[in-house]
């Protein structure tokens, strides 16, 4: 997708100044903080916001130029729009719904489209429901796929599982996985679930107080020490993308292979040379200045310091580089003086836990 975002506007007590241009594949987070501009954003990539001032270019349309005087009205933009609640519409069943927009739309996707989108979103038992009598997830999935099938040259999700509880979420992250590995269609997705974003997105472009502070591939974002306060301390660590080299059945065990390291994980399902993303949560490093032999930690990567940043509290972040992989790990800031660590000191990164998502399509064993 080759987007370029560049407005300001002022609301009464709020400027702002937005600039963006992801190199971009797949799925772009717009992240940050409540008030930060996420769904101003949106709506001006939507239209439903005319800004003062600034240009949107989406591929070779030019959507907003406000010194040439265009702003293409939002139902000619091809952009298909999901809200934090659904919007459907209460009178029609769920294939009404879906098919709302594709009888309407002069960009219709071909008529077999109608089935793929169903299967991949899972609808095929709820088509003959109202709304009233489906649950959030659910209903988030219907809008989802009413969105799809207007076929939008780009999908905006504004906080889709905003409204669901967490064991809803987690019902719906996978189909909006397999969207994103099955559908051509870019999306802008809008969240400040950190969670969220590093799960499904490519890049990230983060927002704070009308303004980008930061936007880049999620893996750099994620290993920002300045980004921190906005990223969330506790959540923070290091996104990896890595590639199943393979599976230890007798110990029930996977290895992955990322940049100049491997790693062990339990045994996933995932295919020998399938993609995973991988999350290794800050607080789950520890640092060691020898490489411990005598532990039973399946991961530990020799590494080298590259900053450490200390906070008010007790604790510091410390990031190291083990070969091409960034990680990073919290520790004590009395840790930091016992062990004399800084930048460039060698060390061993403990890792204690990994999470691992499917990423891509090669898909299951
Ligand atoms: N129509 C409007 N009139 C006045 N102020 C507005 C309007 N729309 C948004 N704002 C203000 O602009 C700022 C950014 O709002 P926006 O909804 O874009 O933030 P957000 O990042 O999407 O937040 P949230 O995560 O809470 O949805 C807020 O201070 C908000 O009050």
């Amino acid at each position: 997708m080759s987007i370029t975002v560049s407005f300001r506007h002022r609301f009464a007590g709020f400027d702002l100044d937005v600039e963006f241009e992801p190199s971009s594949r797949g799925i772009v987070a717009l992240f940050g903080p409540s008030g930060a501009g996420k769904s101003t954003t949106v709506n001006a990539i939507a239209g439903l916001l005319r800004p003062a001032q600034g240009r949107i270019v989406f591929g070779d349309r030019v959507l907003l130029d406000t010194d040439r005087g265009i702003f293409v009205p939002p139902r000619k933009r091809r952009i298909g729009y999901v809200f934090q609640d659904a919007r459907l519409f209460p009178h029609m069943s769920v294939r009404d719904n879906l098919l709302y927009g594709w009888r309407r739309s002069a960009n219709r996707p071909p008529k077999q489209e109608i089935d793929r989108v169903i299967g991949l979103l899972g609808l095929d038992t709820l088509l003959q429901r109202r709304p009233r009598f489906l649950s959030g997830g659910e209903k988030s999935r219907v809008a989802l796929g009413r969105a799809l099938l207007c076929g939008p040259d780009l999908l905006l999700l504004d906080e889709p599982l905003a409204n669901l509880d967490q064991a809803r979420r987690n019902e719906i992250l996978p189909y909006l996985e397999r969207l994103r590995e099955e559908m051509t269609v870019p999306m802008v997705y809008v969240s400040h679930s950190i969670d969220e974003v590093t799960r499904l997105s490519d890049t990230i472009v983060v927002l704070n107080g009308g303004k980008v502070v930061a936007a880049g591939e999620v893996g750099d974002i994620m290993t920002r020490l300045d980004l921190f306060p906005i990223t969330g301390r506790f959540e923070a660590g290091a996104v990896i993308d890595a590639t199943v080299a393979g599976h230890d059945g007798e110990f029930g065990l996977t290895t992955l292979a990322v940049d100049g390291a491997r790693l062990v994980v339990p045994e996933l399902s995932a295919r020998e040379g399938s993609q995973v993303r991988v999350r290794i949560r800050a607080r789950d490093v520890i640092i060691a200045l020898s490489a411990p032999v005598d532990t039973s930690a399946n991961n530990i990567l020799p590494a080298t310091i590259t900053d450490i940043r200390f906070d008010p509290g007790p604790y510091a972040d410390v990031l190291l580089h083990a070969a091409g992989t960034p990680l990073l790990a919290r520790v004590t800031r009395s840790s930091i003086a016992r062990l004399g660590l800084a930048s460039g000191t060698a060390v061993f990164a403990v890792i204690k836990a990994i999470n691992v998502e499917p990423r891509g399509r090669s898909g299951q064993r």
